[in-house]
């Protein structure tokens, strides 16, 4: 009887049925306007306010017990979210992020019991050399997410292109993302491979993890 009312309150939500199609067929996907422009600058003015009180910090590499910084490597800088303590545009954030695991796990079985996310800040100059997420020692992360909290007006001569390095039929290929504010990328974190290249200005984003177990 529960079964069948379940059934019953499920509503099909065209946009995650194409991140769906597209992680199968593609391994990844992009979201235009996942998060509206009021809330992206919502969540913008938050990480810069936490970011001129310097609770941020140089990123690491590693798991978070072995934490080694190398400014080679990687030169944004984080801030974990805490979603017991989220804010009010944090909480919005959250609800969306929710509500889409909700129904990856109920359409597709996929698992996620655990997330986590950082703000990201990447001066003028930052980079993220070519890795795959699962480095972190952390195998149980699934997908990786990145939503752009840049400005109106980023262009793409700012540079920060995210670069996702596919196998299309054995080749290498490469998928060029700018990173305009309010788009969301998906991808599978233990399979591609990508970075982010250097930066002319700014760049902010949250980026995430979906992990299982
Ligand atoms: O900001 C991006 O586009 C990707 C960031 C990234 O690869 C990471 O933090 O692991
Ligand atoms: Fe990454």
């Amino acid at each position: 009887m529960q079964e069948i009312f379940e059934q019953l309150e499920f509503v099909e939500n065209p946009m995650y049925e194409a991140v769906i199609t597209d992680l199968m067929e593609q391994q990844y996907s992009i979201v235009e306007g996942f998060f509206k422009a009021e809330e992206v600058s919502a969540l913008r003015n938050s990480l810069l306010e936490k970011y001129e009180e310097e609770t941020f910090k140089k990123a690491a590499i590693g798991s978070k017990v072995n934490e080694i910084i190398e400014k080679s490597v990687r030169g944004d800088f984080i801030l974990w979210l805490n979603e017991s303590e989220a804010n009010f545009a944090e909480k919005a954030f959250f609800n969306r992020i929710n509500d889409m695991v909700s129904y990856l796990n109920k359409t597709c079985f996929m698992g996620i019991l655990f997330k986590e996310f950082h703000y990201a800040l990447y001066p003028k100059g930052a980079f993220y050399k070519r890795h795959l997420d699962t480095f972190q020692n952390d195998d149980r992360r699934k997908l990786s997410m990145v939503c752009y909290l840049n400005e109106e007006d980023w262009q793409p001569e700012y540079g920060g292109e995210l670069v996702l390095y596919l196998n299309e039929n054995g080749k290498e290929v490469e998928k060029i993302i700018y990173p305009f504010p309010g788009r969301m990328v998906i991808f599978e974190s233990q399979i591609l491979e990508h970075e982010v290249k250097p930066v002319e200005q700014k760049r902010m984003s949250i980026t995430g993890w979906l992990k299982t177990r």
